[in-house]
């Protein structure tokens, strides 16, 4: 394993200023936030002017400036590394996607996405998810970049994209044609769904002229499990794009939290496309709290508009006992299931939904309250009640499993909490909400009995960071420290890393040995 010296760590991030001062293009387009951020440009080579520049000054500076002070050629880019947690959505999963609200926190189990960009003689694209069994290699030049760029399909880093386009989407199948050939045609599907949702997002931000480069990605989450896996990939992937597109600032530690969240923003927006991909029509909650961390209150009304989204900095630290049924479900499926039985019974669904949206509200309006208190055991009660009716109208909407009520069952069955399914469902992830003073004996006779039935149980904290950046990818207080305390991550290492805990102890944003100098995150709280 190399080491070497972190020191110039932070100073790989690009500023708004330094962004602008690297590529010589303007973007006027409206961000709503500093002047700097106008300064912001892309590696698209675009300039937009296309909308309100509350940052002329800069700008204009920018189109003035010679060209013989321009950059010729930017030198390689540092392996680095990008981070985003999975989630759990505490109340209304599917209502969601009807346009109710729902509350969802990040979890402390993450993704890690490592970009190596290659030689320039390299003119290549590289997939790596070992943890599917998944590696592709594309030609760069032969991805049809001609029909992403023409000018009626071209989409900027900035944009709002909220259908996927079936020309491109059409465009892009060739390339699928010889991804995992001979896997059989379930992991195929997936293979290719993977593929399919990079090269969208690849082929719409980046341009011809991209880096040779290869993404590498390890996950600690459960896949299929209702913990949003696929939108931690979705986030990665966006954030190591737009990174590379050198359209980010930040994150630095002088960072104003509105600058931040336009940051953040564009990291969603793209996720988000992403998700698009992988899940035909996701509501976007998973994305949205996996790139802002923390905790969320969620609503999307128009999906021609962003979704409405409520931070609870204040979220609390609810006693929860996440199980996963071990048994692997499609999110696609299952919101497919319920769009189905809304065209079946409009009526009815609807008005389960709308139950659905009525306990969410109640839930915030709840652990809003001034006295309220997760020691106490009414407040835990109420909140309690509200998971049990919730996960009452999932089974009704028949997204449910009898895995998932076996773990109700064994729960009631000691009197220790109250219990939901958390996610899609038809298998995956429950959470329960553990009263307090619960006996030790009886916990750990639920925890046997699970264990005998095949369940797992995760241990995990809620309301933990949102997507992370190590830039370059060299950690402090790693395993392996020269005597300045730098460890790099490279591509065999990460590879090498021994299951979970490996992952966690080489890169973790966390490690087992607390905060983790290197990892910078968005501080968009206010
Ligand atoms: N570790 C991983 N490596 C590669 N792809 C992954 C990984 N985890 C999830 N995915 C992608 O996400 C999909 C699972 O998404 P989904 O059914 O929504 O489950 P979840 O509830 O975990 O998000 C997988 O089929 C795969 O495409
Ligand atoms: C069912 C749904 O509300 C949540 C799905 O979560 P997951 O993919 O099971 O982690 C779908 C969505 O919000 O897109």
């Amino acid at each position: 394993m190399t080491t070497r010296t972190a020191s110039n760590g932070a100073n790989g991030f690009l500023r708004a200023e330094d962004a602008e001062r690297s590529n010589g293009h303007s973007n006027g387009h409206t961000n709503g936030g500093s002047n700097n951020l106008n300064g912001s440009s892309t590696a698209n080579g675009h300039t937009n002017s296309s909308s309100t520049n509350n940052g002329s000054n800069n700008s204009m500076k920018v189109v003035h400036r010679r060209k013989s002070d321009r950059k010729k050629s930017s030198p390689m880019m540092p392996t680095f590394m990008v981070s985003a947690p999975g989630k759990v959505i505490v109340f209304g999963e599917h209502a969601v996607v009807h346009g109710k609200a729902a509350i969802a926190a990040a979890i402390s189990l993450r993704s890690y996405l490592l970009v190596t960009t290659l030689s320039k003689s390299k003119r290549t694209v590289t997939l790596t998810f070992p943890d599917i069994d998944f590696n592709h290699v594309w030609n760069i030049d032969d991805l049809p970049w001609s029909t992403f760029s023409h000018p009626s399909k071209k989409k900027y880093y900035y944009d709002l994209v909220t259908t996927l386009d079936p020309d491109l989407v059409a465009a892009i199948q060739p390339c699928l044609a010889n991804v995992s050939p001979d896997k059989p045609s379930e992991i195929r599907k997936v293979h290719q769904n993977s593929a399919g949702s990079f090269l969208y997002m690849f082929l719409s931000l980046g341009s011809q002229s991209f880096p040779g480069c290869q993404y590498t990605l390890r996950s600690t989450i459960p896949i299929g499990a209702g913990l949003g896996s696929s939108a931690t990939i979705a986030v990665c992937m966006s954030a190591a794009l737009l990174l590379q597109l050198r359209t980010l600032s930040g994150p630095h530690p002088d960072q104003p939290p509105d600058e931040a969240r336009l940051q953040i923003e564009r990291i969603n927006r793209w996720a988000f496309v992403y998700e698009m991909f992988i899940h035909g029509n996701p509501s976007g909650v998973d994305n949205t709290v996996s790139t802002q961390g923390k905790a969320v209150m969620f609503q999307r009304t128009d999906y021609s508009k962003p979704p409405k989204v409520q931070p609870l900095w204040d979220f609390p630290e609810l006693p929860l006992l996440l199980v996963d049924t071990r048994t692997a479900k499609s999110t696609a499926h299952e919101v497919a299931k319920v769009e189905k039985l809304k065209k079946t019974h409009p009526k009815l669904v609807g008005s389960i939904l709308d139950a659905i949206d009525k306990v969410t509200e109640s839930a915030n309006g709840l652990i809003d309250e001034e006295d309220f208190d997760t020691e106490n055991e009414e407040c835990l009660r109420r909140v309690g009640e509200l998971m049990t009716i919730n996960h009452g109208l999932l089974v009704s909407l028949g997204v449910s499993h009898p895995r998932l009520e076996r773990v109700r069952e064994l729960v009631d069955h000691e009197g220790i909490g109250y219990t939901k399914l958390t996610g899609a469902g038809g298998g995956g992830c429950s959470i329960t909400l553990l009263r307090p003073n619960v006996s030790r004996q009886k916990l750990d006779r639920l925890e046997e009995q699970l264990d005998e039935e095949g369940y797992q149980k995760f241990e995990t904290t809620l309301g933990g960071d949102g997507v992370g950046v190590l830039w370059p990818a060299v950690l402090k207080n790693g395993m392996d420290e020269d005597e300045e305390g730098g460890m790099e991550i490279d591509l065999e290492n990460f590879l090498k890393a021994e299951g979970n805990e490996g992952v966690e102890r080489l890169v973790g944003v966390h490690g087992g040995v607390g905060e983790r100098e290197g990892w910078k995150f968005w501080r968009v709280e206010s």
